[in-house]
């Protein structure tokens, strides 16, 4: 039913067309039938008109199926196109974290697979309607055959697609199960592109992966949905059986019972085979729609654990900064392990045009302080203020724009967006960066295929840089750059930066270079003390 609304919601007028246009088709394969059986029983004399009408029915299947298709076509596709952009406006607005916990391979199964399922099962809408109109128009014409006859089938019928029904509902359980278990196979398919190095210089860990975790996860998915399409399969063939346990009491029974003329029973026999055929689409139709229905539901669940969008920002360029301040600020991961990481409670100020640097050992929190500090997570506790003012859930969308971000794991677009550089900052920015050739400065295209880690990082410097916010967060930007970078970075990027009245936090285990800031921290244990503060003495490279 779910699955008819969305179709009805992306168009209901192209849906109710080519769902007329199926069923107008189905009772011209109808006409054939009957043109079929007068052809055989009547007398030549009378059917002279017959091959005419036999053409104009051909026709008009041909014209309604094909019309039917292409409407549905297009309508199916445009249902999907709607069901990925709604799913993508909902991760685009959903907080981080639930992000994060929901993980990504999650995200992609409901963005491809469950799309694919929605839309297949749409496709074949208008045969579904055209089986059906076949099915009554015939029902129909065998009550003008014989009434008791056209009920003796009904009954069949149905029992039939009661029984397919019930087959199906025990189905469905195991098939819901294959869909949960799928998630775990496209979270272990990623971990083996992701991992693929890994795999290849360890023969004996590639083993271990296949045997015992990919196989093992793809086994149990499998498992479930084998027994889910068996029992569907069973029910398809009981259910189809009626039918020709239907005709065989017609044959062999009803002419016991009561008298039947021989064209009766041929104009009975005819329409019930062909109707078969319809059935048979039907019943081979309600497993996608089941299949359709489970994926539903899948992005429905999906769509509740990620439905808290946040309040969106305007287009408008960032506002000005004036202050940054946290107060008591306090975070814990949401995990199921009772000693989850706890940062805080986290005091900080920061002012227009300083350099702060944050050291700390690994897993001490810096760059879960950063998340925070760049409204990518919402504190648990206390407060962070902007120009004076409380960052909300309503100013944190404004909040976030405040900040040009390179995180460790960051990503790269493969073209420059949202932003409106000149092509002389561009330009200024390739050659302090040495990416002349990986930036095609007319289009805007980056080359992010082939690029070395600290590559990547210098490009994610370029966008941040083009981004010009007024506050520039680095998450160990320099760690894979080489030494000469590793001085470029320090000694001309971040002064650069300082002059042009940037605010500079960054994550860095650079002690070398520590008297460039203007203040250093260090994260320990969660919590956040002053090492430095060389606001006084003059700026100096190591
Ligand atoms: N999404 C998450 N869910 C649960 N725990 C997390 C998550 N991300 C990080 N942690 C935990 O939080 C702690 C701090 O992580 P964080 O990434 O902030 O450390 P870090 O100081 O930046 O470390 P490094 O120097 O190694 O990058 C770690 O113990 C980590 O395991």
């Amino acid at each position: 039913m779910k699955l008819f609304l969305i179709l009805i919601r992306s168009s209901w007028v192209s849906g109710l067309v080519s769902g007329l246009l199926g069923a107008l088709s189905g009772m011209a394969n109808l006409g054939l039938i009957m043109l079929i059986h007068r052809a055989l029983t009547d007398d030549p004399s009378d059917s002279q008109w017959l091959p005419y009408l036999f053409a104009g029915a051909c026709v008009l299947v041909l014209i309604t199926q094909v019309t039917a298709k292409h409407l549905l076509v297009q309508l199916s596709q445009a249902t999907a196109a709607r069901l990925r952009y709604e799913l993508c406006t909902k991760i685009i607005a959903a907080p981080l974290p639930t992000l994060e916990s929901v993980g990504s391979h999650r995200l992609l199964a409901a963005l491809i697979d469950d799309v694919n399922s929605i839309t297949s099962a749409l496709s074949a809408f208008p045969a579904a309607c055209a089986n059906a109109m076949v099915l009554v128009c015939g029902l129909v014409y065998l009550a003008t055959l014989s009434v008791p006859l056209a009920g003796g089938t009904i009954l069949m019928a149905s029992i039939g697609v009661f029984s397919f029904m019930t087959g199906l509902r025990f189905a469905n359980r195991h098939l819901r199960q294959a869909r949960e278990d799928q998630d775990e196979v496209v979270k272990q398919l990623r971990a083996m592109i992701d991992g693929i190095k890994e795999l290849k210089g360890n023969n004996m860990r590639c083993l271990d992966f296949v045997y015992d975790v990919l196989l093992p996860a793809d086994t149990k998915m499998r498992h479930s949905l084998i027994i889910g399409s068996n029992i569907q399969g069973f029910a398809h063939s009981w259910g189809r059986l009626f039918l020709f346990i239907g005709i065989g009491l017609l044959l062999f029974a009803w002419p016991q019972i009561a008298t039947v003329s021989t064209a009766t029973l041929t104009g009975y026999v005819l329409t019930i085979l062909y109707l078969t055929y319809p059935l048979d689409g039907i019943l081979g139709w309600l497993p996608a729609m089941n299949s359709a229905s489970i994926a539903v539901a899948k992005i429905e669940t999906l769509g509740l654990m990620i439905d808290q969008p946040e309040h969106q920002t305007s287009l408008s360029a960032p506002a000005r900064f004036r202050s940054l301040e946290m107060h008591g600020v306090t975070y814990q991961y949401d995990s199921k392990d009772d000693n989850c990481f706890a940062l805080g409670p986290v005091d900080l100020t920061l002012s227009p045009g300083e350099t702060l640097f944050i050291a700390g050992g690994n897993g001490s929190g810096k760059t879960t302080l950063a998340k925070l500090l760049t409204g990518l997570y919402v504190p648990d506790a206390g407060r962070v203020q902007w120009n004076g003012n409380d960052v909300t859930d309503k100013e944190r969308a404004d909040y976030r724009q405040l900040f040009s971000t390179v995180f460790v794991e960051g990503h790269l677009f493969d073209r420059l967006l949202g932003i409106d550089a000149t092509p002389g900052k561009l330009q200024h920015w390739l050659s302090i960066l040495g990416m002349e050739d990986k930036v095609n400065v007319q289009t805007g295209r980056l080359l992010t295929g082939e690029l070395s880690r600290g590559q990547h990082k210098r490009l994610a410097l370029l966008v941040a840089a083009l981004d010009d916010r007024p506050i520039f967060v680095f998450d160990e930007w320099a760690a894979e750059q080489d030494p000469g970078f590793k001085d470029i970075f320090y000694q001309q990027i971040l002064p650069e930066l300082h002059r042009s009245g940037k605010t500079v936090v960054a994550i860095t285990h650079d002690d070398r270079y520590f008297s460039v800031a203007s203040r250093v921290l260090k994260v320990a244990d969660g919590r956040l003390n002053l090492v430095a503060d060389l606001q006084s003495t003059p700026r100096r490279a190591a």
